[in-house]
């Protein structure tokens, strides 16, 4: 059928084709069917949604479409059903537990990048990944397919230093003082990061609450040829496209299968011709990797995959155990790592984890002699030159370089929870802390998160303030007390865990 297209102003999260009911009883059109759209040269498949926004022979396309597809209103489209993509076989035969050839996995990338692939197929197949896994053949076979399937950065002052975490910890505002550290070295250092996957903010969110994240290559290439680094969203690029599509369906399930790990984050750097990567694990209970065994098999695929692809991998077990300095959420994140980088000091586990990657990164790169590294790094924090390089960073990226930590606006629907009793803190319960902070809103509501007052092993007294939590909304806040009345993310020795009444 051929068709007129009509812009909506509407944002679905995805890639929907608007069809008046009347058209698409006469083309046999349901719900949700997969379809291809032709006009000359472009093609590009949507999912049906009957809607009265659109008349006979008009075709609704929503803004989601537009960000890639360039169409223009009134422009004549031939609209033809799509039969299931292939790659759902493929997907069955991973849920089935079967091995992917590197034709298969191309196959399922390019149908993800090319939207062949609905949600529902997609979840099944981050799903598939969560329980039976990756063997590297497969590992290096997608990193390779999802950088691939989108552009690469070619950048001309090397060498290209790179530094990313796997998540999971709660606060982990790190990278955010390792890349300014690493660039006033005088080392070049493209950074992307992905949003929240399975926290309550993933680096891109934060640097978003003072500056663009969202670049074009070319512009990536402009500010890190510039100023020597950036601080910017993977998913706004061209760039392994298929990585944000699927951290959509694992956001929404909270899980971060370990071979899409690995790719989403080699793929990432792969394209952005990083050299020298250091990939951060935090370790510890409630986070992704909860052993240090696990943790260096963990490594040893990093390096090995690092390896496949011509890069040089280092890894550095870091302490998960508990949040990362005091504050989790994207505002309240933003103005802690701002302050530390102000002030040159701050929480210790956020400028002992800061400085010791850093300090990697200035070995590796060879700006500091072997084990000189980490007093390198304090001395550029301390002295002010990675604050300077990070209102470098924020000015290229559009943002204000004289922004003050008080003045980035944080959620004013706040809770304070008190400690109900007198003692030492022996446990934060990163998942609980995680889940209030969600509940509360964020990543999606900035300025929600939590204030953490105490950390593990510190001693408080009956009503001392433990943690207060923002949220935009009263009603998000209160789902967020709710929360933590049910999981007391907080334990005090001595504390009486639960009472348990006639059973
Ligand atoms: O904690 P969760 O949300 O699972 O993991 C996602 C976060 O981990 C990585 O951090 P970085 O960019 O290396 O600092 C990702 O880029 C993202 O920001
Ligand atoms: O970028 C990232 C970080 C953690 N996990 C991923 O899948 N991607």
């Amino acid at each position: 059928m051929k068709a007129k297209v009509r812009i909506l102003d509407v944002y679905s999260g995805r890639y929907s084709v608007f069809i008046n009911e009347k058209e698409a009883m006469r083309a046999k059109l349901h719900p949700d069917d997969l379809v291809k759209l032709e006009a000359g040269k472009k093609t590009v498949y949507g999912s049906v949604v009957i809607s009265g926004l659109v008349k006979e022979g008009e075709i609704g396309i929503s803004r989601d479409v537009l960000q890639l597809h360039s169409f223009s209103e009134g422009e004549v489209v031939t609209v033809i059903p799509s039969s299931t993509p292939e790659s759902v076989r493929y997907i069955k035969k991973k849920m089935n537990g079967g091995k992917l050839r590197k034709v298969e996995i191309e196959t399922i990338i390019k149908d993800i990048v090319d939207r062949k692939l609905r949600d529902i197929e997609i979840s099944s197949f981050v799903t598939s990944l969560e329980i039976n896994g990756l063997d590297m053949d497969e590992i290096a076979a997608l990193t390779i397919a999802m950088a691939e399937t989108g552009d690469m950065l070619d950048i001309d002052r090397k060498p290209i230093m790179d530094v990313h975490s796997i998540g999971g910890v709660p606060g982990n505002k790190t990278n955010i003082l390792v890349v300014p550290i690493v660039a006033a070295a005088g080392l070049t250092i493209p950074k992307t990061s992905s949003r929240a996957i399975t926290s309550a903010a993933g680096t891109a969110d934060v640097v978003e609450v003072f500056a663009d994240v969202s670049f074009s290559l070319d512009e990536i290439k402009r500010i890190v040829e510039k100023i020597g680094a950036c601080m910017v969203w993977g998913g706004a690029l061209n760039l392994a496209p298929a990585d944000d599509i699927t951290i959509k369906s694992e956001r929404a399930l909270s899980i971060d299968p370990t071979g899409l790990m690995l790719a989403s984050i080699m793929s990432k750097k792969y394209a952005m011709g990083s050299q020298y990567v250091l990939i951060d694990i935090p370790t510890g209970k409630g986070v992704k990797v909860e052993s240090v065994d696990q943790a260096r098999a963990l490594a040893r695929d990093f390096i090995e995959l690092g390896k496949r692809l011509g890069q040089y991998v280092e890894v550095a077990i870091t302490y998960g155990g508990q949040p990362i300095g005091h504050t989790v959420g994207p505002a309240l994140e933003a103005r802690e790592a701002l302050q530390a980088l102000m002030a040159g000091t701050g929480p210790g586990s956020l400028i002992e984890k800061a400085t010791g990657l850093a300090g990697v990164l200035l070995e590796m790169g060879g700006v500091a002699p072997s084990g000189m590294g980490k007093k390198m790094a304090r001395e550029i924090l301390e002295s002010g030159k990675a604050y300077q390089k990070m209102r470098e960073i924020i000015e290229e990226q559009g943002g204000n370089p004289d922004i003050k930590p008080e003045e980035i606006p944080v959620g004013d629907k706040t809770y304070t929870f008190t400690a109900p009793t007198s003692g030492y803190i022996t446990a934060i319960d990163n998942k609980a802390i995680t889940g209030i902070a969600r509940a509360a809103g964020a990543p999606e509501d900035k300025g929600a998160g939590i204030e953490l007052y105490v950390k593990v092993g510190e001693k408080v007294k009956e009503g001392d303030p433990l943690f207060t939590i923002h949220a935009e909304s009263e009603a998000r806040l209160d789902q967020a007390i709710v929360f933590a009345r049910r999981t007391e993310p907080i334990r005090i020795e001595g504390m009486v865990l639960q009472r348990i009444g006639n059973i």
